[in-house]
């Protein structure tokens, strides 16, 4: 069932000569993450913003084409009940800080005192999130003050607190190091098993093909490509357009024109062991 909508969407900013996208049209199912790719300055974040209603509501410039969330124009949606449907986790997390709150601790409740919850309600919620992204340490710190690692796992544990339906995260782990990303990447896992929607920009490739279920790839304000992970990340297309594919994607394919073909192409590490044991009985 089709979930968010986009209809022949085009879109252009107030200052830019050029358009940057165009004529894009994809639907989106409940409960399913979606790994946008694409080469720098494609319109990923664009994208990002058409859905998460920043444009037109914030960013002028000429739209045409749709964007429904559940059958309704995102222009028709209340402003604050889109707001709280869709948590955006922006790329740069040195704006998604307020800047007003003195702890870690005030910041991530600051959503929730936004729609007014209930203070015990909003505490035990907050410290239930600090816990789920282990970030004791953090709660008493100015937010201000924060390395952009830390300042990354803020902006998750804001966005986690509010329980939005639908999340759209422009590389969260763009600050963090291997043992943050993949805490990052457990998170977004268990978000998905809780039956969120996803919308992931990440140009680790290794990470789309091992948590997303499809991908969509925009290269100059097109969509390129777009359908299930496997299919699209094995493309070997994608090395024109300076995207990589995984080592195991490249790996399967020199399998597959072998005498010995796996079984199944593998894109993910434990795919390809598995087919390996398989052969060796
Ligand atoms: N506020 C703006 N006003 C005018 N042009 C903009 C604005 N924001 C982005 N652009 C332009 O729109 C195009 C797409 O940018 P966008 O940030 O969406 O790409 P991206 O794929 O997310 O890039 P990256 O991977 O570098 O983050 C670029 O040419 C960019 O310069």
């Amino acid at each position: 069932m089709s979930y968010i909508e986009l209809k022949d969407i085009s879109y252009k900013y107030p200052l830019s000569k050029d358009v940057v996208l165009k004529e894009i049209s994809y639907t989106f199912e409940k409960g399913k993450l979606y790994g946008i790719i694409g080469p720098n300055g494609g319109g990923k974040t664009t994208l990002c913003n058409l859905i998460k209603g920043l444009i037109p509501n914030f960013y002028d410039g000429e739209l045409t084409g749709e964007v429904l969330i559940e059958g309704k124009d995102i222009r028709d949606w209340d402003s604050s009940v889109l707001a709280t449907t869709i948590g955006y986790i922006f790329q740069n997390p040195f704006t998604q800080i307020s800047g007003i709150k003195e702890t870690v601790f005030e910041e991530i409740a600051l959503g929730l005192e936004n729609l007014g919850v209930e203070k015990e309600i909003m505490i035990n919620r907050v410290i239930e999130v600090i816990k789920l992204l282990g970030i004791e340490d953090l709660v008493e710190k100015d937010p201000n003050k924060l390395s952009g690692g830390q300042r990354q796992r803020v902006a998750f544990a804001s966005i986690i607190a509010m329980d939005s339906d639908i999340l759209v995260i422009d590389e969260p782990t763009s600050q963090l190091d291997p043992q943050g990303t993949s805490d990052v990447f457990k998170i977004i896992q268990g978000l998905k098993e809780q039956g969120k929607t996803i919308l992931l920009v990440e140009h680790k490739i290794d990470l789309i093909a091992e948590y997303a279920d499809e991908v969509l790839v925009i290269d100059q304000g097109e969509l390129i490509y777009s359908g299930e992970t496997s299919e699209i990340i094995s493309n070997r297309e994608l090395l024109n357009i300076g995207i990589s594919i995984p080592q195991v994607a490249l790996l399967s394919h020199d399998m597959q024109t072998s005498n010995e073909p796996f079984e199944q192409f593998a894109i993910t590490k434990s795919q390809a062991r598995e087919q390996i044991l398989k052969r060796m009985g």
